[in-house]
């Protein structure tokens, strides 16, 4: 298994004129979206396949990406060809795509993924440089082209500037079950656990169902009422794609949870519904964060865990900071220890509690796999 077709162009255009001349990667053609970038290591399959990267074109930090081509395990999406996951980044932009995959795991290489599920992507291009403009300047739209849609520079631009921006998409819908599913957990459920799919990762039902929860994914859209007939010990609010700002309903749909005392997790998108049906704001950030191995410090204790994570937007708060809410006091329970960024919110209560970041850990380590216990040690409390 290699990479083939070194030989043909592409083309990186950046939204604000930059231009990263490179070799085709995976599919030919034209893709445009939001470039971020992602600073993980390792774990691109999971991060190729993460719902929460729809309509974005992920820029890999790492210089060699492939080395261990693609399995059929580690996809974050259910959905896709065969099993491995359906990949829902834009397009993807590498330093040094690996020449043979070196893994008893792997079923294909991540090119011949990328083909097959017709991404397009662009090799050989300083990607030290594309993040360096986006850490310096933000994540902006950008287009990669090939094959039939390379053209003129001031053609490919306008095509970029014509695709929609980040802030303001609505796309939890675009991403989600639509019929809902169950996880089951090994042994007999001890928990039912409503999930509201806005994007879902594989690996964070598994992890529950892992603690003996029956996890019941549900389409974006759900309403209380529906998820009433359930009886569910508690309500899950996935991570996902687009602005929280735009995801009214489920906010609504939150403070009706939380005026019910139904116990409550939220992760990253999860995480700023919760803020919002707290009553706060959400806003854009310049470059965001994407990797696994970003510190993050729990106000009450100073523990620091390293985590994984991939958002664009936040909470706005500081650390530590109480606020009166409809449903009691609440705090801001984590913040970044790179920027201050808000990366957790809870009911002093104890009964809703959120990350921004990934426990579910896939890729990433697992520092924080223990909220999925406390999770676990709430849904119990409210029972007895
Ligand atoms: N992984 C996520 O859930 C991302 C949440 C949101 N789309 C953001 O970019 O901030």
């Amino acid at each position: 298994m290699t990479s083939g077709n070194p030989g043909n162009q592409a083309v990186l255009v950046l939204e604000n004129g930059e231009r990263y001349l490179g070799t085709s990667f995976g599919a030919q053609g034209e893709t445009l979206g939001e470039a971020v970038f992602c600073t993980a290591m390792t774990g691109y399959q999971e991060t190729l396949t993460d719902p929460s990267y729809h309509r974005q074109i992920v820029v890999a930090t790492a210089p060699q990406i492939g080395n261990t081509g693609w399995n059929k395990e580690d996809g974050e999406s259910r959905e896709g060809s065969d099993d491995s996951g359906k990949i829902w980044v834009r397009g993807y932009a590498v330093r040094n795509p690996t020449r043979r995959v070196s893994s008893w795991r792997a079923s294909s290489s991540l090119e011949d993924e990328l083909v097959e599920q017709g991404i397009v992507g662009i090799a050989g291009i300083d990607t030290r440089t594309v993040v360096r403009t986006l850490r310096d300047h933000g994540s902006m739209r950008a287009g990669i082209f090939s094959g039939d849609a390379l053209a003129g520079p001031d053609e490919l631009l306008s095509r970029v500037v014509g695709a929609p921006q980040m802030a303001g998409a609505n796309l939890a819908g675009e991403v989600s079950t639509t019929d809902g599913y169950v996880v089951e957990p090994d042994g007999e459920p001890r928990f039912t656990v409503a999930a509201i799919d806005l994007g879902i990762k594989t690996n964070t039902p598994r992890m529950l169902a892992q603690r003996g929860i029956r996890v019941h994914v549900l389409p974006a859209g759900t309403t209380f009422d529906a998820i009433t007939d359930l009886k569910p010990d508690g309500v899950f609010l996935s991570n996902g794609p687009g602005d929280p700002a735009t995801a009214d309903q489920v906010v609504d749909f939150t403070r009706e949870v939380l005026g019910a005392d139904i116990p409550l997790l939220g992760i990253c998108f999860g995480n700023q519904i919760l803020g919002r049906a707290l009553g706060r704001n959400t806003f854009k950030m310049k470059f965001g964060h994407r990797g696994i191995n970003i510190p993050v410090i729990e106000h009450a204790t100073g523990a620091v865990s390293i985590t994984a994570q991939n958002h664009g937007f936040a909470l706005e708060g500081e650390a530590g900071e109480e606020f009166a809410t409809d449903f009691g006091t609440a705090r801001v329970s984590h913040i970044c220890a790179n920027d201050g960024v808000v990366e957790g919110v809870e009911l002093v209560s104890g009964r809703a509690f959120s990350v921004q970041y990934h426990p579910e850990a896939a890729a990433g380590p697992h520092d924080a796999a223990y909220l999925f216990d406390k999770f676990t040690t709430l849904l119990q409390g409210a029972r007895a």
